[in-house]
């Protein structure tokens, strides 16, 4: 991928579902190497779906934080984060880390706990966290996975307004490319350049951020 405007997804005339079940009965869709991509649309339209899709188009490339977080409860937030890197290391390395984690990996998972505001819970279990907090430790394992594409399925749904706003930046700036689907309609405005919208498995609004207003986006929820 040396073309910066490089096809990153391409869907032509795509059906996708579950089983026999279609949700997209013929997709069309592009996103270019570099694009940030917020992904709205009532509950059941089909974002997850379409997330979905896209990790199964690039699933080396993709830094992944699906809605249902997936923590291990009774291991920490270090090593749920860490888990996000376990490709970066041998076996021997990863299972001494479970144990005993070298000074080095502590360090590196500290800086990420400290930005996402978790330095006081690095080593306390998942299973004693708040949502907000188990949502930051699932947002760090995908940040620490260091891929390109960050595919985000409400990855700061469970934060106040501000720090939503903060670490969505600050998870963007940490990848080239992302497509996240939220309900937040004014942070998909303030923070992604492209907006796509979806109605019954069907991409009804596809359009640069700032062409639009809270607005146009009412009609994805009526
Ligand atoms: N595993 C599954 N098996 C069968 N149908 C499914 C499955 N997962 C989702 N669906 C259906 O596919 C449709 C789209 O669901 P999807 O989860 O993609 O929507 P969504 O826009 O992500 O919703 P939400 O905002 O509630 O997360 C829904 O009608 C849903 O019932």
């Amino acid at each position: 991928m040396t073309d910066p405007k490089a096809t990153l997804f391409r869907f032509r005339g795509e059906r996708l579902g579950h089983g026999d079940r279609a949700v997209f009965e013929a997709l069309d869709l592009d996103i270019r190497r570099g694009e940030t991509v917020a992904l709205l649309g009532a509950s059941g339209s089909g974002k997850s779906t379409l997330l979905a899709a896209l990790r199964r188009q690039r699933e080396a490339l993709c830094a992944w934080c699906p809605q249902e977080q997936a923590l291990v409860p009774m291991l920490s937030v270090f090593h749920n984060i860490y888990m996000g890197g376990l490709h970066r290391h041998g076996t021997w390395h990863n299972l001494r880390t479970l144990v005993r984690p070298t000074t080095a990996d502590r360090d590196d998972v500290g800086r990420l706990a400290t930005d996402l505001g978790l330095t006081d819970k690095l080593f306390t279990s998942v299973d004693r966290l708040s949502g907000g907090q188990a949502q930051r430790t699932a947002l760090g394992r995908a940040l620490y996975t260091r891929r390109p594409v960050l595919l985000g399925d409400e990855p700061v749904s469970n934060l106040d307004e501000h720090q939503g706003l903060a670490l969505t930046r600050l998870a963007l700036a940490a990848h080239d490319s992302a497509v996240v689907a939220m309900h937040d309609r004014a942070l998909a405005l303030a923070c992604f350049q492209r907006v796509l919208g979806l109605r019954r498995g069907r991409l009804v609004l596809d359009a640069p951020a700032a062409d639009l207003t809270l607005t146009d986006l009412d009609g994805l929820y009526r």
